[in-house]
C-alpha cells in the first residue's frame, strides 16, 4: 500500500512514498517534491527505514562523475595494476628463471614462489581494514607502495630460491593492502550510478596488469636474466602512485569519521559538482549520524565493536556471507590456476610457444572485463553472474573431458605427454578453446563482481567486512596457488577440472538464493535490502526502479538543458 507523507529535511519539504522491504511487491519509488524551486534536482531523498520517518538517504544524480572522482579512481587503480602485474609476471618468470637459482625448480618450489605473494596478501588484508579505519584509506594505500618497491627490489637481486620467496612475500603485503583499500576508496567516492563501473576500472587495471606482465614476459624470454627486468619494471607504478597521493584527499566518509568536516565538505563539493551547499551539508549530516551508530571511544574499540556488529546484526552478517561467498567462488572455481600456471599447463599439453597462448588467455580476461564495465550497472551484478557462472561450468567440464583424452602423466617435476609426432592433438586445441571461453565467462561476472564488496556493508563495518572478504580471496588464491600443480599430479587434470566444475555448480546455487541485485542502490541503502532476508525479488524491483528513475532524470536534464529537481 502506498502512502503519501510529508518529510522535513532542513529547509526542504518533500512529499515521499513510504518504503517497505518486508514484502516482495513493495519498493521505494521516488516522487516529485512539493516545492521544486528549492531542491536541487540532482538529488533523491528516501526514508531510511519504515520506523524512522525523519532519517533520509540522499543520492546525488550527477550526469557524469566529476574530474576529481575520475582522477582519484585512476590513481587508486594503480594498486589494481600492481595486483595484476605482480600476480601476472610469475607465470612467465617461472619458466624464464630456469636454472638461475642453481637448479631446476620442482613443482613444489614453483608453488612456493607463487603462493608466497598470496600468503603475504592474506596476512596484510586482515590488518589493512583496521588500519584504513584508524589512519585513513590514503596513507594505507601509500604504505603499500613502499612494500611493493622493497619486495620488487629483493626479487630483482635474488640469487637463491629463499630470497626470491622472501621478496614475493613482502610484495604480497603490498598486494593485499592495495586489493582491499583501492576498491574501498573508489566505492566510497563514487556517485551511486557509476559505482559499479568505477570499481571495475580497478579490475581493468588488475587484468590489464596481468596482460602487460604476460606480454613483457614473453618479450623477455630470450633475454639473459630477462625476468629480473620484468620484476624491476614493477617498481615504477607504485612510485607514481606514492608521489601522486601526496596531493590527493581521503574519502569524505573517512574524513567525517575523524571529525574533519571542513575537509570532507571540500571533497564532497568537488565530487558532486552540481549539488548545492545545503545538500552537501545534509549529506555530511547523514554520514555523521551513520558514524555515531558504532559505539566506542577510540578506533580500536570501534573496530572491535565493528567485528561484533558484523556478526550480530543480521543484515551485516548477510552482507558478510555474500562478500566472502563471492570471493570464495572467484578463487575456488580455479581461474587463478590458469593465471599462475597457464604457461606450465600449455607447455605440458605440448605447445612450443606456451607463453603466447597464456597471453591470449590473459587478453580474453582483460577484454571481457571491459564488457563487464559496460554492463555491470545496466544489466546488473546478479544477472551477469547468472550468465557467467553457467558458462564457466560448461567450459570446465569440457576441459576435464579433453584432458582425459590427452593422456598426460606427471612424473617428478615434469609432465610427460604422448605426442610422439611433436604436434598438439585435437583435444589440446579443445582445451585451449575451452579455456579461452572459460576466461570470457569468468571475466564478465565473477572476476569482477566480488570486488564490489564494499557496497555490502554500512559505513560502520565496511572496512572490517572488506577485510574478511579480501582475506577470503587471498586464502582461496593461496590454496589454488599451492595445490594446483600437486592436484594435477595426484588427481589428474581431468579430476582437477571436474572438481572446479562441481564447485561451480554449488556457486551457482549460492548466487541464485543469496545474491540480491545491488546496482544503482545507495551504499547506505543496501542495508535495507539485506534486512529480514536476502530479498532477491524486492532488490531486483528496487534496482530497476532506481535505474529507470535516474534515466528519467537524465532525459529531463537533456531536454531542459539545466540541473533540475527530481525527488
Ligand atoms: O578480479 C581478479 C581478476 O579476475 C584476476 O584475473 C585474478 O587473478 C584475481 O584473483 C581476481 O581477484
Amino acid at each position: 500500500m502506498e502512502e503519501q507523507k510529508d518529510y522535513q529535511a532542513g529547509t526542504f519539504t518533500i512529499n515521499m512514498v513510504n518504503s517497505d522491504f518486508s514484502g516482495d511487491d513493495d519498493i521505494v519509488v521516488p516522487v516529485k517534491t512539493s516545492d521544486e524551486s528549492i531542491i536541487n534536482r540532482d538529488t533523491v531523498l528516501k526514508p531510511k527505514d519504515d520506523e524512522d520517518n525523519t532519517s533520509m538517504l540522499m543520492t546525488f544524480h550527477d550526469s557524469k562523475p566529476s574530474v576529481l572522482v575520475v582522477v582519484l579512481t585512476f590513481v587508486a587503480s594503480i594498486s589494481g595494476f600492481m595486483f595484476g602485474y605482480d600476480t601476472g609476471y610469475i607465470s612467465s618468470a617461472l619458466v624464464a628463471i630456469g636454472t638461475d637459482f642453481g637448479k631446476t625448480l620442482t613443482y613444489g618450489e614453483k608453488e612456493l614462489i607463487t603462493s608466497a605473494t598470496s600468503l603475504g596478501a592474506l596476512i596484510s588484508s586482515i590488518i589493512a581494514g583496521l588500519s584504513a579505519d584508524i589512519v585513513g584509506r590514503r596513507p594505507v594505500i601509500m604504505s603499500s607502495n613502499i612494500l611493493f618497491i622493497v619486495g620488487s627490489a629483493i626479487q630483482c637481486g635474488a640469487h637463491s630460491l629463499w630470497v626470491m620467496i622472501g621478496g614475493r612475500f613482502v610484495m604480497g603485503f603490498g598486494v593485499g593492502i592495495g586489493s582491499l583499500v583501492a576498491p574501498l576508496y573508489i566505492s566510497e567516492l563514487a556517485p551511486t550510478k557509476y559505482r559499479g563501473r568505477l570499481v571495475i576500472i580497478n579490475c581493468l587495471a588488475i587484468t590489464g596488469g596481468q596482460l602487460i606482465a604476460y606480454a613483457i614476459g614473453a618479450g623477455l624470454t630470450q633475454v639473459n636474466n630477462g625476468w629480473r627486468i620484468l620484476v624491476g619494471l614493477s617498481i615504477i607504478p607504485p612510485l607514481v602512485q606514492l608521489v601522486t597521493f601526496f596531493f590527493l584527499p581521503d574519502t569524505p566518509r573517512f574524513l567525517i569519521s575523524k571529525g574533519k568536516i571542513d575537509e570532507a565538505e571540500k571533497v564532497l563539493k568537488k565530487t558532486y559538482n552540481s549539488a548545492s551547499d545545503d545538500l552537501i551539508k545534509t549529506k555530511i549530516e547523514e554520514l555523521n549520524n551513520l558514524n555515531k551508530i558504532l559505539p566506542g571511544n577510540n578506533p580500536l574499540q570501534k573496530t572491535w565493536n565493528g567485528i561484533k556488529e558484523i556478526h550480530r546484526v543480521p543484515s551485516n552478517f548477510r552482507g558478510l556471507i555474500i562478500a566472502c561467498g563471492l570471493q570464495g567462488i572467484q578463487q575456488f572455481t580455479g581461474w587463478n590456476s590458469l593465471m599462475y600456471f597457464s604457461s606450465t599447463i600449455f607447455e605440458a599439453i605440448g605447445f612450443q610457444d606456451s607463453t603466447a597462448v597464456s597471453i591470449i588467455i590473459a587478453g580474453t580476461n582483460f577484454i571481457f572485463t571491459i564488457v563487464a564495465f559496460f554492463v555491470i550497472d545496466r544489466v546488473g551484478r546478479r544477472r551477469i553472474l547468472l550468465i557467467g557462472i553457467p558458462g564457466m561450468i560448461i567450459m570446465l567440464v569440457l576441459c576435464s573431458i579433453s584432458f582425459h583424452f590427452i593422456d598426460i602423466t606427471f612424473s617428478g617435476s615434469t609432465a610427460v605427454i604422448d605426442n610422439s609426432d611433436g604436434s598438439v592433438s585435437g583435444w589440446g586445441i579443445v582445451v585451449i578453446v575451452a579455456m579461452i571461453c572459460f576466461a570470457a565467462s569468468y571475466a564478465v561476472g565473477i572476476g569482477n563482481v566480488p570486488w564490489q564488496q564494499s557496497e555490502l556493508f554500512p559505513q560502520s563495518v565496511r572496512a572490517v567486512g572488506a577485510s574478511y572478504a579480501t582475506a577470503t580471496n587471498w586464502a582461496g588464491s593461496l590454496v589454488i596457488a599451492s595445490t594446483f600443480l600437486t592436484m594435477l599430479q595426484n588427481i589428474t587434470p581431468t579430476g582437477t577440472f571436474a572438481l572446479f566444475a562441481a564447485i561451480g555448480v554449488v556457486s551457482l546455487v549460492f548466487v541464485i538464493f543469496c545474491y540480491p541485485e545491488l546496482s544503482n542502490l545507495e551504499l547506505e541503502e543496501v542495508q535495507q535490502v539485506l534486512t529480514g532476508g536476502f530479498n532477491i525479488v524486492a532488490s531486483q524491483k528496487l534496482a530497476k526502479a532506481q535505474r529507470l528513475s535516474s534515466k528519467e532524470i537524465d532525459v529531463e536534464k537533456k531536454s531542459t538543458g539545466e540541473a533540475f529537481i527530481k525527488v
